[in-house]
């Protein structure tokens, strides 16, 4: 029996980095988490303790800021500058992933006007990216993280099998709510990755809302297919959607009626519903998908 080395990647994680672009007064806040991990012929380092083949993970950091100085962009372009530098950056990488996630801010109404340098951290959802470029060519991923949504109603769930464990009552009418995280694959490695991801969420959102829905399962598919039909560069698209449960309370010990009105809005257990859709005749994926 021999003991070997198995797949390895380093690199520095969760960079905090943050950009202010300034037009006059007016400013704009870029606010992101990108982590960078590199894998390659790294196998003296583990085996040796020899680090000649190894760009420090330091260097990787001073790298994400150096590469900001110039401007950032759209996250995707960002990403794909930087994994594109590394995997260039010693013979002995030969994959880089650079995954980014952006912190939106809202820009503050200031005397009843949009303030120009004052910002509020907004609560609708971080975009997502993540690049992943063995030197040859690069795979682009988008998505939406954390995105929390309700519908108060439209939503039923009813006719799921009955065993000696099964308590829950069938309903026509509950309360549907999840937080998003969804990732997509690109089938290009350019686009109008702001367009691209407006749409994307623009069309999850309205399929969210706009589907009448017999489970969360029929939800996730709904978005998916719509966000697959809205943009073409999209291969495919995966889902997490935690159900965030809300409960009706019972009241009837205080004497009260609860005509549907008062919940309880669980925190766990959650129900975890995952799924993906994609084009039947989507290109293969790349590694950073799995
Ligand atoms: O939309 C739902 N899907 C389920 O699979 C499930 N299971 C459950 O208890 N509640 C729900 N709701």
């Amino acid at each position: 029996m021999a003991i070997v080395l198995g797949d390895n990647r380093y690199g520095k994680a969760e960079n905090r980095l943050v950009r202010v672009d300034r037009d006059g007064d007016e400013h704009r806040i870029t606010d992101l988490t990108v982590s960078v991990s590199l894998s390659g012929d790294m196998s003296d380092t583990h085996l040796t303790g020899a680090n000649d083949k190894v760009l420090a993970t330091d260097t990787q950091k001073n790298t994400v800021f150096a590469f900001a100085r110039d401007g950032i962009g759209e996250i995707e372009d960002f990403a794909l500058r930087l994994a594109r530098h590394f995997v260039s950056a010693q013979g002995s990488i030969h994959a880089a992933r650079v995954g980014i996630v952006a912190h939106p801010w809202e820009r503050l109404q200031v005397g009843g006007r949009p303030a120009h340098h004052s910002f509020a951290r907004s609560g609708a959802g971080t975009r997502t990216t993540r690049v992943t470029c063995d030197g040859e060519r690069a795979w682009v991923l988008g998505g939406v993280e954390d995105l929390t949504v309700l519908n108060s109603t439209g939503s039923e769930f009813w006719g799921f099998p009955r065993d000696e464990y099964t308590t829950l009552v069938e309903v026509k009418d509950r309360i549907l709510a999840t937080a998003v995280s969804a990732t997509w694959r690109y089938s290009v490695e350019e686009a109008d990755w702001a367009n691209a991801h407006e749409t994307a969420l623009a069309t999850l959102l309205d399929a969210f809302g706009g589907t009448h829905s017999q489970s969360l399962q029929q939800t996730l598919y709904a978005m998916g297919q719509a966000v697959l039909e809205a943009v073409p560069e999209i291969a495919e698209i995966r889902f997490a959607l935690p159900n965030k449960h809300h409960f009706l309370v019972d009241l009837e010990p205080f004497g009260l009626d609860n005509p549907g009105e008062v919940f309880y809005a669980a925190d766990r257990p959650y129900g975890l519903i995952e799924g993906t859709v994609l084009r039947d005749d989507a290109p293969p994926a790349g590694p950073a998908w799995s």
